[in-house]
């Protein structure tokens, strides 16, 4: 089922797009480009606020038990920094040595500084000790020389299981109000054309929009009539089959590893799941023993800064922020610190906003522009946060802020409030961006990577 995760070709010709390497970051971070000047150093508030409770970043340095995701990437390499041995406990203050070259004072760190040392100083890997994971952890590919990528990790089948099961378990729940008309089609059914204009309806309420659900209708009855189907769940069977060949060009995996830091810039309307999407994540990631920094872009709602602050929190990762500053200085800082404090992951949340409202999405424009003069190959990562319920209209967002930024990836959220699940096949057909992530609830094991076959076999249960 997971098949294409077992062995990664050393050349893969359905791998990411190809995002150029990184280039060794500089510490200090480099002066601040002509254009940024003026907004990151702009009014400094009195003194850069940092919370000066002493924050590990990373989990315990036991490393989770290998997961079946892990075991379906392969050995994974030990990134070096989060595998280091602890530092020796450091008084609760902050440290200047780290944080303030890099830190404009108009910026904000929530959250204690990392007790992290760059990667380049860091001793070799160590082998922790394992203990299970609470949480299944998500399947970021993580980048290995090619010789490794031959080994095999051998994950403890029970616990693979368990959490596979558990998985499906809410998989199904989260889709059952999308399910719920499909799969009661073919009970007792005959073939025959009641059988697919209901269907046809089934598609549509769905949401999976008129061309996807024609190609469906199309290739079933092609099916059918070659393969001389007479029985009902033999059609249901060619239905879960095309169903999976559509969506699977969405079935990607993120990976992580490759470039130090990764930068992730998260755009979408508002209350699409941005903000919770990043907590989500910043757990996973550091389940993969990444470090994890967060950036609040979304400079114009004081909640939305406090909220990411509770996730920073929640997950012991330090917060960059600013007090209504410009969103593009953020993400600066974000990156910058990123690079002299050797964190793996930064990710850049920003103010939801409108396809139609232009000047935001010259902002978001913006956003991007600095962050690449922070760090060249960067945003390596362009994600897309969207509800589930809005339907066909997703599309519309997909299409504009792809035609704005050049999205990487879509993070699909509230699948299970919604009966609308069939917009993924709508997006397959439109414009099949990776779906890094489906969101089916609020708990943080909830966000999952999306799996076709996982997705079908909930619909078509
Ligand atoms: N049921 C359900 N709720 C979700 C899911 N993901 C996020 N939410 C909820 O959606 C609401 C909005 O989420 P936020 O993360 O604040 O959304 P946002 O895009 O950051 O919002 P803005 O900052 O206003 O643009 C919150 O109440 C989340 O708990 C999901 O997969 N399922």
């Amino acid at each position: 089922m997971f098949s294409f995760f077992k062995k990664k070709p050393k050349s893969d010709p359905n791998s990411l797009p190809e995002v150029q390497l990184d280039t060794p970051p500089v510490v200090p971070g480099p002066a601040l480009p002509t254009e940024t000047l003026p907004e990151v150093s702009t009014p400094a508030p009195d003194i850069p606020e940092i919370q000066d409770k002493p924050v590990a970043v990373e989990p315990p340095l036991s490393a989770p038990k290998r997961s079946w995701l892990d075991r379906l990437t392969h050995k994974a390499v030990e990134p070096e920094g989060p595998l280091a041995p602890p530092p020796p406990p450091q008084p609760p203050i902050a440290e200047p040595a780290i944080i303030p070259p890099v830190v404009p004072a108009s910026t904000t760190i929530i959250n204690a500084p990392v007790q992290q040392k760059p990667a380049a100083s860091v001793p070799p890997a160590v082998s922790p000790p394992a203990f299970t994971p609470a949480l299944p952890v998500a399947p970021l590919i993580v980048a290995a020389e090619p010789e490794e990528f031959e080994e095999e990790i051998v994950v403890p089948a029970a616990v693979a299981a368990e959490q596979k099961r558990s998985w499906l378990t809410r998989l199904k729940t989260g889709l059952s109000k999308t399910s719920s008309n499909l799969t009661t089609l073919f009970v007792g059914a005959k073939i025959n054309d009641d059988l697919y204009e209901e269907l046809e309806s089934a598609l549509l309420v769905s949401d999976a929009g008129v061309d996807a659900t024609q190609f469906v209708l199309n290739a079933l009855k092609k099916t059918v009539k070659d393969e001389r189907l007479t029985d009902a769940l033999q059609v249901k069977a060619a239905l879960r089959s095309i169903l999976i060949k559509l969506l699977t060009p969405l079935q990607k995996p993120m990976e992580i590893g490759k470039h130090q830091p990764l930068v992730m810039m998260i755009a979408g309307v508002n209350g699409a799941g941005k903000t919770t999407t990043i907590g989500k994540l910043a757990k996973h990631l550091q389940a993969h023993k990444q470090s994890v920094l967060l950036a609040a872009g979304d400079t114009f709602r004081a909640a939305a800064r406090e909220q990411l602050t509770i996730w920073g929190e929640r997950n012991n990762v330090s917060v960059i922020a600013q007090e209504s500053g410009d969103p593009a200085a953020v993400a600066f800082d974000a990156v910058h610190s990123a690079q002299a404090r050797g964190i793996n992951v930064v990710m850049i949340d920003t103010a939801g906003r409108l396809p139609t409202q232009l000047h935001l999405m010259e902002e978001l424009k913006k956003v991007k522009r600095v962050i690449a003069k922070g760090m060249a190959s960067a945003p390596h990562e362009i994600l897309l946060v969207i509800d589930g319920n809005t339907g066909q209209n997703a599309l519309a967002q997909v299409k504009a802020f792809d035609d704005a930024l050049g999205l990487t990836g879509l993070v699909i959220t509230k699948l299970d409030g919604t009966a609308k699940g069939g917009i993924l096949a709508a997006i397959a057909i439109t414009r099949a961006i990776p779906v890094y992530f489906i969101g089916v609830g609020e708990q943080i094991e909830d966000l999952q990577p999306f799996d076709a076959t996982d997705f079908v076999d909930a619909l078509l249960r």
